[in-house]
This record gives structure tokens, C-alpha cells and sequence, in this order.
């Protein structure tokens, strides 16, 4: 079933969202409510009491996933049937973290040996950096590589070198007998060179390799980019052949469009049409993340999504993380009214983790038509945006407590962070991330609760109550995580991924393509032309903007 409305359980689910209570009577009414409401899964707290959902709210969310036909919808994604309908392809990224000796054939095709073939072949060049013997032009070892990539290409491995920088490469012996350090990592997507021009003033053309991250190899800020770091090179040594083999890695799905660039056989991986962009990380685009973390890191990143992925595919609904959290998600936004959800981790190692979730979340469910190409008559995903938290309580929280948005949120924190053994902070650390754990409580209590969470008599002595009224009824979730390492961090980025999938299933449209944003490439190209012909073919606005750039 395609169109969710038809489902019977969904006029229940609008009867329902009219008579539900707020938080505080809910929580009154129910004292084993976050016994009902919260699900522990292997180091992965996921505690959902304070969403404004009762028993009946969750019994009726899991009659109409299974009306939706969810479970049927899981295995189709998981076994490689072609879910991204108008393009015509599956959405394997649960097979790129499938362990060695797994199989999963598709189209007659193993596509587990493929997977391992790459992370054996990604295996080759991490090794080849971080112990130093691949070399750039001069001779000397390569100490920097920069990824240039936007998007998907971008955003999943910049994350994750953010998250997991305590846990970068081992030391290791060249042939020289040396100890090597860690290869220093950096990340460039601006399309106007921004990013690229800082960065370059800092790095030195002999020893900077260039990763060119991306699927189609098609994207202009991209290749755009990579011209630019192949000029700089350019400039201090006259050999293009023997700079683009020695300092350009090429990852994409488009062989011949590597090929036509100049990445030398040897420095490309590849993917396949079957991974979304926004969902490979997974995949040699990962590479960035290898050579700054270690293969062996790498890999338990890939096994905590896997356990994930093992969790979503065979865990009952109701104690299903990613399947609650996706129910949830249409919860707020289609019955509730709620179209706005901010990320707010309370750690500063994840926060580049809302820019990821932005476009994992919008990217693929930003749609306006169901499967069947029809117009949708409710809505679907929610504008996301978010921040660490406690940055953030001193940005955007005053319209989360006092706005007139209603705005859902989560939470995320982890209970260990700094090392109690540590002499050389004197402990100041540890009392720090506590601080830490008692905003992200705080918060999430006082979205909740409003004014009965905290003492109004001291808060309203001096001004009118109604400045100082916290109204409270946000709904929020909390993701608790034992701590912070490559595998817990692999099963939430898989957690959020199965919920975004449980999201477009309840909602009938396609995640997986994303064609609202080609439209404006074709214009940026039409544009690009007029900007170096100087002509004015556009409206009048375009025209006029168009007329003070070129001077005309
Ligand atoms: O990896 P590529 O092909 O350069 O694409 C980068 C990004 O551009 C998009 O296609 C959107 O323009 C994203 O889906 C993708 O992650």
C-alpha cells in the first residue's frame, strides 16, 4: 500500500492526535511510563517517554506500520530488491558493512565479495599513507590529504573523523625504520574555493595527497575543486602525469569519467550505482575516515552498523529502535502538526553529527509524491537543523522553550567520557562532562515539563510570569550511549538510517533519489554561460543581479 491514508489505522491515528495529552498528565497518568517507553539495545539507550504518545499511540503507530507492509518493506531493502524505483536500483548500504564470508548475491552478482574486494583494495592505500612509503613528486612521504567531495562525498566523512579523532592511525615503522605519525586530514566541499585557498597556504605541494571523492564524478563543486588543488600542485612542479599518479586518489562509481580526469588505474576505488550518496560512508568514499582512524577502527565502525542493521532486521516493533524512532518521526510530522526536529548532541566530538543528519534526513525524504508519482496530502519530513547542545542553549533554545514552533528534538549524549585514569587534567575534565550530562537532562526536563519542572516562585519573583512562562509539551527522545567509539558510533549513523528508511515507508515515497536538486545544476550551468557571455536572457530580477556582476 502506497498511499498511507488509505490505511485503516491512519483516520484512527488523526481521531487520536486530538485527544492525546500533554506531557505532564501523561507522565501523571502513567507511573511505568519510561518502563513502556524506553528500549536498551548493546551500549544504546533509546528513551522515547518524553514524546507525546500514550500505549494507545504506539499500538495503533504498530498496526499501521505493519498495514504499511514494514516488514515486507525491510526485507525488500535488505536483500537488494530495487526500492529506489525511479531509478531503477536497490539500496545495498547494510551489504557494504556484511562481514567477510557473508553472501548476498544479487543479479547473479555477490556483491559481499565486491564489498571486501574494495575494503581490501582501501586496505592497500591506507597502509601505503600512513606508513609512509607512498611518496609525492619530490620523493618525500605524503603527510596531509585533503578529501574533496560535497555531500554525501563530504558530510558522513567528516563526521565521523570529527567523532573519532581520539582514535587515529596507529604509529607505525617505515622501511626507513621511523616511527610515522598519523596523516593529518582535511576536508574541502566549497564550490568558490574558500575552504580550499585557506587551506592550501598551509600544506606543502610535495607532501599533500588530493582523495577526489565523488559517485558521479560529475559534481562541478567537486571538479572544480580538484582543478584547483591540480593547479597549486601545477604550479611547483611541471609534470602533470607524474602529479596526478602520485597525488590524486579518485573514488567514484563513474570508472570512465575517473579515467578521462587522469586518476591513474592504481589510485582508484570504486563503488556502485547501488549505494546512495548519502548512505557511503560505508564504502571506499569512507577512505578519508580509514586513513585518519585505521582500517582496524574502520571495520568496527562497519561491524556497529551491521549489529544495528541485525537489531532493525530482527527485533519485534516494539522494541525495534529505528522502527520506533522512524513511527515517531511521522507521529510528529503528519498527525502532530510537527515540522521541525533539532538534532542537539551534548558532546563536542559530534558536531558535524546535525550537518550529516540534515541531509541524510531531508535529502531523502524531502518529497512531495508517493511511490506511485501521486501528490501527497500530508506532510512528510520535517526541517532539521541542530547544534551541540550546550552551544546551542546559548543560541536557538529561547525559541524551543518559548517560541511559538512547536519543534521535536533529540537528545544525545554519552555516559563515559574522559578517561578517569588521566592524571594531567586533574580531574577538571571529568567534572566538565558531567556538567555536560546535567544540561542535556535539564533541557530535555524542561521542554517537557515547562513551568512544573522547575521552582516558578524564585523564577517569577521580579517580572511578569508571563515572560518568564515555560510552556513546555516539546517532545523529545534521548539516545544515551554507554560511550563514544567507531562501533557505537556505526550503530547510531545505521540507527538514523533505518529510521529515515521506516520514514518513507510509512509515508510511500521513494528515499533513495533525490531529483529536486538537479534541476538548479542545470540552471547554475545555464547561468555560468550568461555570467562569461554577458548576456541577459533571464526575468528581470535574475537580469538586474546579472547586470551588476558582470558590470554591464
Ligand atoms: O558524490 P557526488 O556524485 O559528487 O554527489 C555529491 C552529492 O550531490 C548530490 O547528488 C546532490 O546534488 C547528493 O545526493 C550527493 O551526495
Amino acid at each position: 500500500m502506497n498511499d498511507p491514508t488509505l490505511a485503516p489505522q491512519w483516520q484512527k491515528l488523526v481521531n487520536h492526535s486530538n485527544t492525546i495529552a500533554d506531557l505532564v498528565t501523561l507522565f501523571e497518568n502513567n507511573d511505568r511510563r519510561t518502563e513502556d517507553l524506553l528500549i536498551d539495545f548493546e551500549g544504546v539507550c533509546f528513551d522515547y517517554s518524553k514524546q507525546l504518545i500514550d500505549k494507545s499511540t504506539k499500538k495503533l503507530l504498530i498496526e499501521f506500520a505493519e498495514q504499511m507492509g514494514l516488514s515486507d518493506a525491510i526485507d525488500k531493502l535488505i536483500s537488494g530488491y530495487k526500492v529506489n524505483t525511479t531509478e531503477n536500483r536497490p539500496a545495498l548500504h547494510t551489504a557494504l558493512r556484511l562481514p567477510k564470508g557473508a553472501s548476498l548475491i544479487v543479479d547473479d552478482i555477490d556483491v559481499t565479495k565486491q564489498v571486501h574486494q574494495s575494503l581490501d583494495s582501501m586496505a592497500v592505500i591506507v597502509e601505503r599513507l600512513t606508513s609512509g612509503t607512498w611518496r609525492g613528486y619530490s620523493g618525500k612521504a605524503i603527510q596531509d590529504v585533503v578529501n574533496i567531495g560535497v555531500g554525501g562525498s563530504d558530510l558522513g566523512p567528516l563526521m565521523t573523523c570529527m567523532a573519532l579523532s581520539e582514535w587515529t592511525g596507529e604509529e607505525q615503522i617505515t622501511q626507513e625504520g621511523l616511527f610515522y605519525n598519523c596523516i593529518e586530514t582535511h576536508f574541502v566541499s566549497n564550490m568558490d574555493g574558500t575552504q580550499l585557498d585557506k587551506l592550501l597556504s598551509t600544506l606543502n605541494p610535495e607532501t599533500t595527497a588530493f582523495i577526489i571523492s565523488s559517485k558521479s564524478f560529475t559534481t562541478s563543486d567537486t571538479l572544480s575543486n580538484a582543478q584547483t588543488a591540480l593547479a597549486w600542485l601545477s604550479n611547483n612542479y611541471d609534470n602533470e602525469k607524474s602529479i596526478k599518479r602520485n597525488h590524486f586518489i579518485g573514488i567514484s562509481a563513474n570508472v570512465k569519467k575517473m579515467n578521462a580526469w587522469g586518476i591513474h588505474k592504481a589510485n582508484q576505488l570504486n563503488l556502485w550505482d547501488w549505494v546512495g550518496g548519502r548512505f557511503s560512508m560505508w564504502s571506499s568514499i569512507g577512505l578519508t575516515v580509514a586513513i585518519k582512524i585505521g582500517m582496524k577502527n574502520f571495520n568496527e565502525l562497519l561491524a556497529g552498523a551491521h549489529l544495528m542493521d541485525k537489531h532493525f532486521i530482527e527485533t519485534p516493533f516494539t522494541d525495534n529502535i529505528p522502527v520506533m524512532m522512524g513511527l515517531l518521526a511521522v507521529w510528529n510530522s503528519s498527525f502532530l502538526d510537527i515540522n521541525a526536529h533539532a538534532i542537539l548532541p551534548y558532546d563536542g566530538r559530534l558536531k558535524y553529527f546535525p550537518n550529516y543528519l540534515t541531509q541524510l534526513e531531508m535529502e531523502s525524504n524531502g518529497k512531495s509524491v508517493n511511490l506511485k508519482g501521486q501528490k501527497i496530502t500530508f506532510n512528510t519530513c520535517p526541517i532539521l537543523w541542530g547544534e551541540v547542545g550546550s552551544n546551542a542553549q546559548h543560541a536557538f533554545y529561547q525559541l524551543l522553550h518559548q517560541g511559538t514552533q512547536e519543534v521535536a528534538c533529540d537528545f544525545i549524549a554519552f555516559i563515559n567520557r574522559y578517561d578517569e585514569e588521566r592524571q594531567d587534567i586533574d580531574q577538571q575534565l571529568l567534572l566538565q562532562h558531567k556538567l555536560s550530562l546535567a544540561n542535556c537532562l535539564a533541557q530535555s526536563r524542561v521542554l517537557a515539563f515547562g513551568n512544573e519542572a522547575v521552582d516558578l516562585q524564585e523564577v517569577c519573583s521580579a517580572m511578569s510570569a508571563m515572560h518568564k512562562n515555560y510552556r513546555g509539551n516539546q517532545p523529545s527522545s534521548t539516545i544515551l550511549i554507554d560511550k563514544l567509539s567507531p562501533k557505537t558510533l556505526g550503530m547510531i549513523l545505521a540507527m538514523y538510517e533505518h529510521k529515515v528508511y521506516v520514514m518513507s515507508v510509512m509515508w510511500g515515497i521513494n528515499p533513495f533519489d533525490q531529483w529536486g536538486v538537479e534541476i538548479g545544476k542545470v540552471m547554475a550551468k545555464q547561468l555560468n554561460d550568461a555570467i562569461h557571455q554577458q548576456s541577459l536572457d533571464y526575468d528581470d530580477s535574475t537580469n538586474a543581479l546579472l547586470k551588476r556582476i558582470c558590470n554591464l
